[in-house]
């Protein structure tokens, strides 16, 4: 007899099932965030010097670039390509006390909170015709400052929950709430010491009652540094080590990028061979491709965030489903160049 086939499981992951991801950019008033959001997504919203010049957020939709992809829109020649697309979301400047109403408060953590992950901007440019909501330039000062609203909010949105499961098992004595209340002490426990949610070891059972809440400090951060356009092109910048060091200490593992706003607003407003000859003479490229690339790790690690990708070909494509359930598995290649006609079942 042949071995019993085992299903595979791919493993659950913090973080909300979907096809559509979103990505947010965060950090304080007057950082670059929108002038960040312009160059990768090229848009023209509003970039202009004064703190939250950005209210309502803005967003859009940035092709994500994937092998796989363009390996199935080589084979079928599809009528119609829809790649998948990523939503960046570019946020109001989150303030020291936002989580207590501050600046413009609570309203933009909610917009933090529709976030599947997000980029945590922070200004390392001087250049005193830029006002700093804070008075003078430190980005490891932004980055707490940030990252301890964020805690701050994770620990408001636990106490109704944590309280009410708390008086089930406690006082009804309700056995079947006992996890989720164990996964919530927990989580206080975290986030009291600071760490991140996303920082801890969860089983399965746990992770999915995280996702019942979807904390902050559950989503992935990727780091981004706004260098002047001098220190960008000598690859040189008194607070990158120093950023770094705070990274590794604060969420070990995490990506950071260094990048220029002013650099990128420039390249933008180029024909292209003034681009290409200014890239040969400063001896510089675009960071911006590295964030493409990191995008795409995020969609592909945090594999329950697929987005959406259909081409009008073969019927599978019809049964979106089973196709999505293909492509989260990553099989979807050797599934088409093997049989195809399984795959038209
Ligand atoms: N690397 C840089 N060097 C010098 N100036 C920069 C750089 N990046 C951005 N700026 C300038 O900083 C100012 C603020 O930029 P931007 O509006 O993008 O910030 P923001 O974080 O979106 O602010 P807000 O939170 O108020 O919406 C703009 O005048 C922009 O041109
Ligand atoms: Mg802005």
């Amino acid at each position: 007899m042949p071995p019993k086939k085992v299903e595979e499981k791919s493993p659950l992951l913090l973080g909300r099932l979907g096809t559509n991801l979103k990505v947010g950019i965060l950090g304080l008033p007057n950082v670059g965030k929108s002038t960040f959001f312009n160059v990768l997504t090229k848009s023209e919203a509003a970039a202009e010097n004064f703190p939250f010049c950005t209210i309502d957020p803005n967003e859009a939709r940035v092709p994500v670039s994937d092998t796989r992809w363009d390996w199935l829109c080589e084979h079928y020649k599809p009528a119609s390509k829809v790649p998948a697309f990523l939503n960046v979301v570019d946020i109001a400047g989150l303030v020291k006390g936002a989580s207590e109403g501050q600046g413009l408060g609570n309203a933009f953590l909610s917009h933090v909170s529709a976030c599947d992950a997000l980029f945590h901007l922070c200004r390392a440019f001087d250049d005193d015709d830029v006002t700093h909501v804070e008075g003078d330039v430190n980005p490891i000062r932004d980055l707490e400052i940030i990252s301890n609203e964020l805690f701050a909010k994770d620990l408001q949105h636990l106490e109704s929950p944590l309280e009410k499961v708390k008086v089930l098992v406690t006082r009804a004595n309700d056995k079947t709430k006992k996890l989720e209340y164990d996964t919530l002490l927990r989580v206080k426990e975290d986030l009291e010491a600071k760490k991140p949610i996303r920082l801890d070891t969860w089983n399965e059972k746990e992770i999915e009652i995280l996702n019942k809440f979807l904390f902050l400090t559950a989503k992935p951060i990727v780091y981004l540094v706004n260098l002047s356009e001098g220190d960008y092109i000598r690859k040189k910048n008194k607070w990158l080590a120093k950023i770094k060091a705070w990274i590794d200490e604060n969420d070990p593992g995490a990506v950071l990028i260094p990048f220029s706003g002013a650099f990128e607003n420039k390249l933008i407003d180029m024909p292209d061979d003034e681009r290409q000859k200014y890239l040969k003479e400063s001896n510089c490229t675009s960071n911006l491709d590295k964030v493409g690339t990191f995008l795409t790790f995020i969609v592909n690690a945090r594999h329950t965030l697929v987005p959406f990708l259909r081409i009008q070909t073969p019927a599978v494509f019809r049964r979106r489903l089973a196709y999505l359930k293909l492509w989260r598995k990553g099989i979807i290649l050797r599934l088409y160049s093997s049989n195809r006609r399984k795959d038209r079942k």
